[in-house]
């Protein structure tokens, strides 16, 4: 029994998958079957029931309920990961509305902070999380990825990593190797929301310092304890990483993650057309503003052409998501660029951006400097608002209630016919720049809303209606470009790949969602969502020339949909695809049999015997 494990086999566990299925398989617990429990010389040392899939996650969710807050939550969903993959996916799965918010914003934003603390004393061999590639360790990065290889199970090569160098996290500022929750907690949402095997996810940070002395000064602190190397040492370490990695795993799908906003532009202009990559915090963020917006806009009661849109925060998440709703206007409402652009007005720290202010602006804000201002410049939110009279509020700024009550309700003034649209977006709550009560006050119920974090429903005191906040956050995106990519293998992933899926995002909506004037699915349908825009994604990159799996070539060639071109891309898809991409998403084990026939056979052990007749 030297292979013996007490983990499922599974990415939080890798370096313990090999033996049998059944050894693999046997922290299955209190559901492994008798005839295995004898076969592995267990009898006795387990209790006597054998139980069911579904009673052990009664019991999983009655221990997630008995931790009163969400930390405490978020640390045994985390132990519950690493020992028993496939049942906290079933919890997930069966609970998303109540755990998402634990696993990914905002609880993983408080779990980061605390990352170093709460780590886990499971260590390798018996799980391993991800890579922790340091900066002083990036010339042996051959020797890490061999590590990794080896640590795997054959034939589950990675095909999809999340990476961090905790520069950004959230609004959280850098957060150094304690950022690792958040390519962790993406991973999770990739695997609930569009079914990505577990197995072929890797959680990768660039362990490269950082500057907050905080975590420098933290004995507990778990990275490398020196200051983030200059501009030229980063990219030289960043891009011999994803080098190797992309050399090692050349199908690997990379999603880079709240890199600094200087950095995250560098990176992705660099790698966008050499390696399979997007960038979650421009263009997924775009991706899920624009679908958003799209649904806002229909609702506002003025022409899309009128809106004048006022963005607070311009990073990457701000000019990524101006650059997505500029194309959408282009391509949609046939308006000129130069028009288009004209309808975004910014404010960062120092006032509203224009050409002329005096500052030398960072390379992204130029594209969106006013031109047209004179001698006006704004210090502040507040006389910009009032110069710009907008109809439309986006807050990507990562200040705290930087949407006041009197911001609202001067917005709400502004628009008096029109219904004004307040997306705060910053995450995680902590950094919104309103919530969704201030919002609904201070406009009289008007306000067309969606935050990055989700907010509680409001009932309006007058009616008792309750009215459900849109979640605008990445994570509707995300996981279905990441699986349309994985499926379709596109050369390199194109803008207008990306506003298929926002299209898709926007059409996604049910009739009672219609109806009720909201503006994003309710996330309970978000594995049925992630399927549509998946298959919209993997359309457009035919469509465009760019996918290279044969297999999903001549399908939507099979399966065309007419109404969109290359250019103009609506977010249409065929059944045929969809049906597909539904075969292809992973889902938990629905009972002891399955689950053990869903794992790897590996050479020089033997399989105990399992009968399939025994009652569970
Ligand atoms: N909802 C989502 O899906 C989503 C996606 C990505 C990022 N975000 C959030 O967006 C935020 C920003 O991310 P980023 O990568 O662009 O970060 P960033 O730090 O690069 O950008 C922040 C911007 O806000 C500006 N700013 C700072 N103080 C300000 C003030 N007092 N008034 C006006 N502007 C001010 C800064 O000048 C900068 O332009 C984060 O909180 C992040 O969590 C949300
Ligand atoms: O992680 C999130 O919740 C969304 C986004 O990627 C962010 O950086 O805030
Ligand atoms: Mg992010």
């Amino acid at each position: 029994m030297d292979n013996t494990t007490t983990d499922s086999g599974t990415s939080s566990a890798r370096r313990s998958r090999s033996g049998s299925p059944d050894l693999i398989a046997s922290n299955a617990g209190t559901a492994l079957p008798y005839a295995t429990r004898s076969a592995l010389h267990l009898k006795g040392l387990v209790p006597s029931g054998v139980e069911n899939f579904a009673v052990q996650e009664q019991r999983a969710l009655e221990q997630l309920n008995m931790k009163s807050t969400n930390l405490e939550k978020y640390i045994f969903l985390s132990w519950l990961r690493s020992t028993n993959i496939n049942l906290f996916y079933r919890l997930v799965l069966h609970n998303l509305k109540a755990i998402a918010p634990v696993i990914y914003t905002p609880t993983v934003g408080q779990a980061c902070q605390e990352y170093s603390h709460i780590y886990p004393f499971l260590a390798p061999p018996n799980a391993v999380d991800g890579l922790y590639i340091s900066l002083n360790e990036v010339e042996n990065i051959g020797e890490i990825i061999q590590n990794y290889k080896e640590s795997t199970a054959e034939g589950e090569e990675p095909e999809i990593t999340v990476i961090t160098d905790g520069s950004r996290i959230l609004g959280l500022g850098d957060l150094g190797m304690n950022g690792m929750g958040i390519p962790v907690g993406k991973l999770q949402l990739y695997v609930a929301a569009a079914g990505l095997n577990p197995d072929r996810c890797l959680p990768i940070v660039l362990d490269f310092g950082t500057d907050t002395e905080k975590y420098l000064q933290d004995p507990l602190y778990l990275g490398i304890r020196q200051r983030r190397p200059k501009d030229g040492a980063f990219y030289t370490a960043a891009n011999r990483v994803i080098e190797a990695l992309h050399s090692a795993f050349p199908k690997m799908f990379i999603q880079f993650e709240d890199f600094s906003t200087d950095h995250a532009f560098g990176l992705l202009d660099h790698w966008r057309e050499k390696a399979l990559c997007f960038n979650d915090d421009i263009q997924g963020t775009g991706c899920v503003v624009l679908g958003g917006f799209i649904s806002a806009v229909s609702q506002a009661g003025i022409p899309a052409k009128d809106q004048r849109i006022l963005f607070v925060g311009a990073g990457s998440a701000g000019v990524g998501v101006a650059k997505q709703l500029v194309d959408y206007f282009i391509i949609e409402h046939n308006i000129p660029e130069e028009k288009a652009k004209a309808m975004f007005w910014f404010v960062d720290s120092r006032g509203m951006i224009t050409a002329n202010r005096g500052d030398k602006l960072a390379q992204h804000k130029v594209y969106f400097a006013r031109q047209d201002n004179g001698d006006t410049q704004c210090n502040s939110l507040e006389e910009t608002l009032e110069y710009v009279r907008p109809t439309a509020l986006v807050g990507l700024s990562t200040i705290y209630k930087a949407f006041s009550e009197k911001i609202l309700t001067r917005l709400n003034e502004m628009n008096p016919t029109a219904r004004p649209i307040v997306f705060p977006l910053s995450n995680p709550d902590t950094k919104a720049e309103c919530t969704f009560e201030e919002a609904m006050r201070c406009t009289n119920n008007r306000v067309l809303f969606a935050s990055g974090t989700a907010f509680p429903e409001y009932t309006i005191p007058e009616t008792n209606n309750v009215v459900v906040p849109g979640q605008a956050n990445n994570l509707y995106c995300f996981p279905p470009i990441g699986l349309g990519a994985v499926l379709s293998k596109p050369e390199w992933i194109t803008d207008t790949m990306i506003f298929a899926v926002a299209k898709a995002l926007a059409n996604s909506l049910s009739e009672d969602e219609k109806s009720l004037g909201e503006l994003y699915p309710r996330i309970e349908r978000v594995r049925e969502t992630s399927a549509q825009l998946a298959a919209a994604f993997v359309h457009q990159a035919v469509r465009e020339g760019l996918a290279r799996d044969d297999k999903w070539v001549a399908l939507v060639k099979a399966n065309p949909t007419t109404s969109a071109t290359s250019q103009s891309p609506d977010g249409t898809f065929s059944m045929a695809v969809l049906n597909e991409v539904q075969k292809y998403m992973w889902l938990p084990a629905e009972n002891y049999e399955q689950l053990r026939n869903s794992l790897p056979h590996y050479h020089h052990h033997p399989t105990v015997p399992y009968s399939g007749s025994e009652k569970l």
